[in-house]
């Protein structure tokens, strides 16, 4: 302990008192806790990148330029998430986002194949049926001269893709979001953010005897219940295909979106496949990896489209771009759909989805839980400091990003990219464990924005400097995005 308090020290860091070190300065509701982390950053980290914190008597370290994010998400060792994460564990278990150790790599070996691309090509039709009706629930918005808030809409229009593309199950988030299963995805998500939020909800001990603990059981129990029925479904459902057998009238929907001409499979089938009969796989580990795409492939898609269509709607003239593109892929057949070959040769669009994802990174914060020493900016960090990444803050570095604030797509332009420190820009995180899902979270958030973009022109209503952030597990403006639209005559 000794050792640990004398190399922590050695890092540039803010006074702090005994015992409770600076949790007073940080123990902070979420719509400052960004503010003040990059405030410490600023006076005790700017020459170094990096510098440290006590939380009580834990140890963290805050990383936030290329040099000194490198050495943490690079290594092969480092793969422990901190704390925070153990949250999402009643609903999600230890599936790929929470797991450690040899579990997570024979499970990351397992479901790297479900991504391959020509698996996504078959999820292509599901973001644009989707997109189709949120463009279509858009409509009752348009003579909305105050404008609205994008982000309910698009939330619940990437419910539906990740349960469809993960489960194979339509939940028609979009058409009722009013269901057990809808309204038990958004609870939980709150109550982790509240347990995050309040240190006295954070010992499991002292959570039990809390009302939020009750109410954390029942979407706990919900969420389960449907994963394990729909698993459970889905295996009968195999078997009869197997043998050539009718399918019961209540399944033919499911069926027909899994095996119908299109033979479209879902992540799901995907797992029952890599399970042999549950040797690889048990249904429980299943669970956890839907349950796991179906949380972090939501709201961070969600975010991401949120955001970049506002910037969009900041920026007329980047927007006319966008839309000049699509006209030019569409050529004189406009009423037709998008390909995957269409989506690729969007180039403009991904500058700018790239641009919003590194000035709003849907996860603003990336933790890890350092069980080795390990040397970072000439400091030896020791075992048992938790590392915060803070990728909002790394992408605001003005060496790699001149006029940090400022919205411009062109940085992502090939000839602008070229050079760039492979750690400047980690929306996705960086190294063993990046996201697993960002091709497929890349192409969705292309079908959905080009489809919005090729339907209305959009206006932003709010300021970005009037926004306040949320530094929660996903970036969110705490009073939403609100954005008019009016339709395209051309
Ligand atoms: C714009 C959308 C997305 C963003 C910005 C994003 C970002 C991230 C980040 C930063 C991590 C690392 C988290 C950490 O180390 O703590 C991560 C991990 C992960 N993401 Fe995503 N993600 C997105 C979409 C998706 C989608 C669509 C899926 C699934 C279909 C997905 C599945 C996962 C999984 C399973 C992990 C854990 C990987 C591992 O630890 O091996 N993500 N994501």
């Amino acid at each position: 302990r000794d050792r640990m308090a004398r190399l922590i020290n050695r890092i540039p860091g803010p006074p702090y008192l005994p015992i409770i070190g600076n949790a007073i300065e940080m123990n902070v509701e979420h719509d400052e806790l960004l503010e003040r982390m990059m405030g410490t950053m600023k006076i005790w980290g700017r020459r170094v990148g990096l510098n440290r914190i006590w939380i009580g008597s834990l140890p963290y370290i805050l990383v936030f330029l290329p040099e000194t994010v490198e050495p943490i998400l690079s290594s092969s060792r480092h793969i422990e998430k901190s704390r925070d994460y153990s949250y999402l564990q009643p609903w999600l278990g230890t599936g790929l986002l929470t797991s450690a150790g040899a579990k997570w790599h024979k499970r990351r070996k397992t479901l790297t194949p479900a991504f391959h691309f020509k698996i996504l090509e078959d999820f292509i039709d599901v973001f644009l049926e989707q997109s189709s009706i949120l463009a279509n629930k858009l409509k009752r918005e348009i003579n909305n001269e105050a404008g609205f808030n994008i982000f309910p809409y698009v939330t619940h229009c990437t419910l539906d893709i990740i349960c469809e593309t993960a489960m194979g199950r339509r939940v028609n988030a979009q058409e009722n979001s009013d269901t057990e299963y809808v309204k038990a995805v958004y609870e939980i998500g709150s109550i982790v953010q509240n347990r995050q939020a309040k240190i006295w909800l954070q010992p499991d001990w002292l959570f039990r005897w809390t009302l939020l603990h009750k109410r954390q059981e029942n979407c706990v129990r919900i969420l389960h219940g449907f994963s394990n029925k729909v698993i459970q479904e889905r295996k009968e459902l195999l078997k009869l295909q197997e043998q050539n057998k009718t399918v019961p009238t209540e399944h033919e929907e499911e069926y027909s979106i899994a095996f119908g001409h299109k033979k479209r499979l879902a992540f799901l089938d995907l797992l029952l496949e890599a399970s042999q009969n549950g040797a690889v796989l048990s249904n429980e580990d299943i669970r956890e990896e839907v349950d796991t795409f179906i949380f972090e492939g939501h709201d961070t898609t969600s975010a991401a489209i949120s955001w970049a269509l506002f910037l969009l709607g900041g920026q007329p003239d980047m927007q006319e771009k966008v839309r000049e593109e699509i006209n030019e892929i569409l050529g004189t057949d406009t009423e037709r759909r998008f390909t995957m070959k269409d989506l690729n040769s969007m180039k403009y669009l991904e500058c700018c989805i790239k641009e919003a994802l590194r000035l709003y990174p849907s996860v603003p914060v990336i933790a890890r839980q350092l069980n080795e020493d390990i040397k970072v900016a000439h400091y030896t960090v020791p075992a048992g400091t938790t590392a915060l990444v803070l990728t909002y803050m790394l992408h605001r570095n003005p060496e790699t990003f001149p006029q940090p604030e400022k919205f411009n797509p062109d940085r992502f332009l090939p000839e602008n990219v070229l050079g760039r420190h492979p750690y400047a820009y980690i929306p996705f995180s960086a190294g063993p464990r990046n996201c697993i899902g960002q091709k497929f979270a890349l192409l969705e958030e292309k079908a959905v924005i080009a489809s919005i973009l090729r339907t209305y022109r959009v206006e932003a209503v709010d300021r970005r400097e009037d926004l306040t952030l949320l530094g929660e597990l996903i970036l969110r403006p705490k009073h939403g995005l609100r954005i008019k639209i009016f339709p395209r005559t051309t």
